[in-house]
């Protein structure tokens, strides 16, 4: 095995990545999913069963293609199928994924589909691995991951795709996004899910590091939820999964509310081959910046209808949504002007992520405001000056001055030309009725620095609900 895995990074998972990403844009359009699902599926013998109890709702799926599940693109094709079937049967409310194979639920990704592929079929590949979680994270059934054996890498991304994990109590088994170790870039959306698990800074650390976890220590950061001895994984998965089914309208509110963080926009009612997963993964953050920008965060550009204008529905949906969503569809890091050393994935990609979400402020937050020139590779690109270029010192400010900025109708960077007392909330540059306090009815006392950046937070929050984001309206 670590022969393989050395081989497959030797030979240029870079240059996969490269092709992949190209064709993904580039590739052609799927006119039905479920289509060119059918076409691709070349497999023989089942490596998936499927056991649905019409009594309980529930279905079973078992992944069962030795030695360790792994990801291959038949094997994805037949997972998205059997996916979509129990989607589309009514009956069915709740999916357990667990393994067939003793120690293993999946080693992620198979390995051999990702060198010495023509590029076609490496596109093949890549849109079906981000069909297999756009569905499993998407779906209306509850779902649970019964991880019943290890889980590194693309198994781990099946298992954090669903609503509950319980793992086998066994320590031998392990458990996390391990891609940096093998010199693969984890991709946005399998960072985003991690997050949404984990929380940030573990997620910071687990990717930088490329860790894996025991089950032990996966349940001490959040990664699964429960772990029981090996043979009750499913059992209760079982009992478990009752309770989720008797949440009202669980397969709407409760499961969808607080998981749309990451899939938001796949939610939206897009029909035909806006369908197309490599379509939509790389089209959700231009079409969400949209959305994020005030005054044009009406519900039309979503596709929604009536009954999803439910506040409810919006007040969780489209916060996290403008928040997470709100980087400009570009903060890549050719956009940053990083070159050669500064690509080390590890530390790049996951921390200029953090830093550009950070500087996400809508319609002007791109860096050709900031006049950045060479020295654009470190925080500088602020115009901030002096000893504002420490990067602690920034990484952790800019974090609260942008939420500042979020605010519509204040959060320009051009007002920020900051100099001097920029340290304090002026550096925002209004002056007058711009200030930003007399909008938000704050006087006096409440110009301490301390009182903004707590509440500042939930304010700017707050305003990017479409529709509500006027000040009047919250008595602070
Ligand atoms: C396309 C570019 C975009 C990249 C973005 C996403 C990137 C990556 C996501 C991934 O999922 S990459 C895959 C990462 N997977 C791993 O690191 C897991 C590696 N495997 C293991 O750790 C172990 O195999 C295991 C799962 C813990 C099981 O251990 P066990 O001791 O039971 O079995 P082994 O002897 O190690 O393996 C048996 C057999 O299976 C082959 N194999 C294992 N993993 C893979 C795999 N991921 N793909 C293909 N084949 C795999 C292994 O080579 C052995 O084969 P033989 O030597 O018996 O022929």
């Amino acid at each position: 095995m670590a022969n393989v895995l050395r081989n497959s990074a030797k030979f240029g998972f870079s240059g996969v990545l490269s092709q992949l990403s190209i064709h993904s844009r580039h590739g052609r359009e799927c006119v039905s999913p479920c289509f060119s699902l059918q076409q691709r599926n070349n497999s023989t013998s089942p490596k998936i069963k499927v056991d649905l109890d019409s009594s309980t709702g529930v279905a079973v799926l078992r992944m069962q293609s030795p030695p360790v599940n792994s990801l291959s693109l038949d094997f994805l094709t037949e997972f998205c199928i059997n996916l979509e079937k129990l989607e589309m049967d009514r009956s069915c409310r709740g999916l357990i994924i667990t393994s067939t194979l003793s120690k293993v639920f999946s080693a992620g990704l198979d390995i051999m589909e990702m060198y010495g592929k023509s590029p076609e079929r490496c596109g093949e590949f890549w849109k079906a691995v981000q069909e297999m979680w756009l569905k499993l994270y998407g779906s209306n059934m509850a779902t649970i991951a019964a991880i019943n054996g290890s889980s590194p890498a693309g198994g781990c991304l099946m298992s954090i795709g669903c609503d509950y994990r319980i793992m086998a109590d066994n320590p031998r088994y392990s458990i996390g996004l391990n891609e940096t170790q093998l010199g693969i870039v984890a991709p946005f959306w399998f960072k985003d899910t991690l997050v949404n698990t984990v929380g940030n800074r573990a997620a910071e650390l687990s990717l930088e590091l490329g860790l894996l976890y025991s089950a032990p220590d996966a349940l001490k950061i959040g990664l699964v939820d429960q772990l029981v001895p090996e043979d009750q994984v499913l059992s209760t998965a079982q009992d478990t999964m009752s309770k989720w089914l008797a949440v009202p309208g669980q397969n709407t509110l409760s499961h969808w509310l607080y998981r749309v963080r990451t899939l938001s926009l796949s939610h939206t009612g897009c029909t035909g081959s806006e369908h197309s997963p490599s379509h939509w993964l790389y089209r959700v953050r231009t079409l969400s910046l949209t959305l994020a920008v005030p005054g044009q965060n009406t519900l039309s550009h979503t596709g929604c209808t009536r009954s999803e204008h439910s506040p409810s529905h919006w007040l969780y949906r489209v916060r996290t949504l403008s928040l997470t969503l709100a980087v400009p569809g570009q903060n890549t890091l050719s956009h940053t002007g990083c070159t050669g050393s500064e690509y080390s994935p590890s530390h790049w990609l996951y921390r200029v992520r953090i830093l550009s979400l950070t500087l996400a402020v809508p319609g002007q937050n791109t860096l050709p405001h900031t006049g950045c020139t060479g020295s654009e590779h470190s925080l500088s690109h602020t115009g901030c000056t002096g000893s504002e270029h420490s990067l602690s010192h920034w990484l952790y400010r800019v974090r609260i001055l942008s939420l500042t900025l979020a605010v519509p109708g204040q959060n320009t960077l051009p007002h920020t030309g900051c100099t001097g007392s920029e340290h304090s909330l002026s550096h925002t540059g209004c002056t007058g009725s711009e200030h930003t306090l007399p909008h938000t009815g704050c006087t006096g006392s409440e110009y301490s620095l301390s009182h903004w950046l707590y509440r500042v937070r939930t304010l700017s929050l707050t305003l990017a609900v479409p529709g509500q984001n006027t000040l009047s309206q919250y008595t602070l």
